[in-house]
């Protein structure tokens, strides 16, 4: 057991992986949004806690690649015709772009999905993973992992709100922040579906208001998340009609 785990305990309060592991099983959307007829992607939102602090890992892409190159983003990928579900997809797609070995995530959830630039359906599914990881990352696709403080997401140093307007014409706000890493004195840049992404998770997990505007229902969250993501599936659907 980690000191802080201790300490939770011995305080009689849950320790903070605990009590994110029952908060983000509350919210799970299981394959609620499965059969939903739009191609599919997943990424793994990877939990770890680093110091007592739940943090989370993420990836920059390789700068060859043709989808969003030099972007930061979760370990993730198309769906393959293998996959059994969106599990299977962002595990195996973790495996190959970070190294990570599927028996060393633990699966708690998968969260309402996003809508890509592509029009993909994308399904966040979140896992702890062992302080103890070390990512190998996969030239090919991934230039650099780095990790950060989930809370970061609410309580951001440097931040932006961007104004956004999705392919198929839905008018949004598109979350963007600049994370220093001090030890390895480099910037990051979170934006777009990543942060939004990422942003969901660190409320479901702290349940506090930002320190920015965010349109959710915080008393509703899941409700309040699914009518936003089912109000952008219909902008998608109308614009397909309107191509035909
Ligand atoms: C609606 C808002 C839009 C935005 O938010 S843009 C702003 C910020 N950017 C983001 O938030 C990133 C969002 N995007 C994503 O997370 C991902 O693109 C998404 C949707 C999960 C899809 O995952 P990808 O990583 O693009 O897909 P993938 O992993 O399946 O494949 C990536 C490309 O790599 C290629 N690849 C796979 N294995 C390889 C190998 N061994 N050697 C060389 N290339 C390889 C693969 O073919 C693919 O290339 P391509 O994209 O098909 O050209
Ligand atoms: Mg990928």
């Amino acid at each position: 057991m980690a000191a802080a785990e201790r300490e939770a305990e011995a305080k009689g309060r849950e320790c903070p992986k605990e009590e994110a592991r029952r908060r983000l099983r509350e919210l799970d959307v299981a394959d609620k949004f499965s059969r939903l007829p739009l191609p599919k992607a997943s990424v793994l939102l990877p939990l770890v806690v680093r110091a007592g602090r739940l943090c989370l890992l993420l990836t920059l892409r390789a700068p060859q690649l043709r989808r969003s190159p030099g972007e930061v983003c979760f370990p993730g990928g198309k769906s393959e015709e293998n996959d059994k579900d969106e599990i299977d997809t962002a595990l195996r797609e973790a495996k190959e772009e970070v190294g990570l070995p599927p028996e060393k995530v633990e699966v708690i959830c998968r969260l309402v999905p996003g809508i890509d630039k592509m029009n993909y359906l994308v399904t966040p599914v979140v896992g702890f993973i062992e302080d103890t990881f070390q990512a190998t990352p996969n030239p090919d696709e991934v230039s650099d992992v780095f990790v950060m403080p989930l809370e970061y997401f609410i309580r951001p140093l440097n931040y932006m709100a961007l104004p956004y307007k999705t392919s198929s014409g839905y008018l949004t706000w598109m979350h963007c922040f600049t994370y220093h890493d001090h030890e390895r004195n480099k910037s990051f840049k979170i934006w777009g579906l990543t942060a939004h992404f990422a942003v969901f998770l660190a409320l479901v997990v702290f349940r506090t208001k930002p320190t920015f505007e965010v349109d959710y229902d915080l008393d509703n969250l899941i409700s309040s998340a699914e009518s936003k993501f089912m109000n952008l599936y219909a902008s998608v659907n109308e614009k397909k009609k309107s191509n035909l």
